[in-house]
């Protein structure tokens, strides 16, 4: 498939302004700073589509976009940002839950880390809810430009052990900056989509 159109629909605040089912959903979290408004525009082609910053944890709302008038990309607030408060930090559990239990459309996860880095504490955690929601998932190892092509076999092995996942099906190297990955990533959407009754 490819996307040929994508458009900002609307930001919720908090988990009781979620929109009515409409449409297929599929999710993409991170902790903050992993690349993930920079996943969405590389996806999607359009530069400035999610804004993209250099300062950590600006992404606090769930942000719904329109792909090929067919289903929504949904950005979840990213995760793991040190410099906010105890009460900030409880908001964005809540929201979190508030989106992952209460989503009737959601299909999929994309589950994003850096290719150079293991898991933090906090990509375990979310991991280990989206398993216990059963909610299906991929992981997208982001920034794979700043390892060496040669290497990037081997973090993907490191890390498929260190999630323990059941093969390196599940993860999908992936980079911004070159496009390296945006193929897979479009067919898995495929594979997704193409699966789900609705
Ligand atoms: N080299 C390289 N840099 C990247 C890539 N993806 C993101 N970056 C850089 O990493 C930084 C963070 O990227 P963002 O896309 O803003 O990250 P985010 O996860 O949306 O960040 P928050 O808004 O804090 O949640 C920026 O400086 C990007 O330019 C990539 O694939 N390769």
């Amino acid at each position: 498939m490819e996307i040929k159109s994508a458009s900002f629909v609307t930001s919720y605040a908090k988990p009781g302004d979620f929109p009515a089912p409409a449409l297929m959903e599929i999710a993409v979290a991170g902790k903050s700073n992993v690349g993930k408004s920079s996943f969405i525009n590389g996806m999607t082609r359009q530069k400035k589509l999610a804004k993209t910053s250099q300062k950590p944890g600006k992404t606090r709302l769930v942000n719904y976009f329109l792909l090929n008038g067919a289903f929504y990309l949904v950005d979840l607030p990213g995760y793991g940002f040190a410099q906010v408060s105890k009460a900030e930090k409880e908001r964005w559990g809540e929201m979190m839950e508030g989106y992952l239990k209460g989503s009737e459309n959601l299909r999929h996860m994309f589950l994003l880390m850096d290719i150079r880095h293991s898991p933090t504490r906090d990509d375990e955690t979310m991991l280990r809810y989206v398993r216990i929601l059963n909610i299906p998932f991929t992981v997208i190892l982001t920034k794979a430009d700043k390892v060496a092509k040669s290497k990037v076999p081997m973090r993907v092995n490191a890390l498929m052990k260190e999630l323990v996942l059941p093969g390196r099906e599940w993860l999908i190297p992936f980079s911004s900056e070159t496009g390296f990955g945006r193929d897979r990533v479009l067919a898995r959407m495929e594979e997704v989509l193409s699966s789900s009754s609705f």
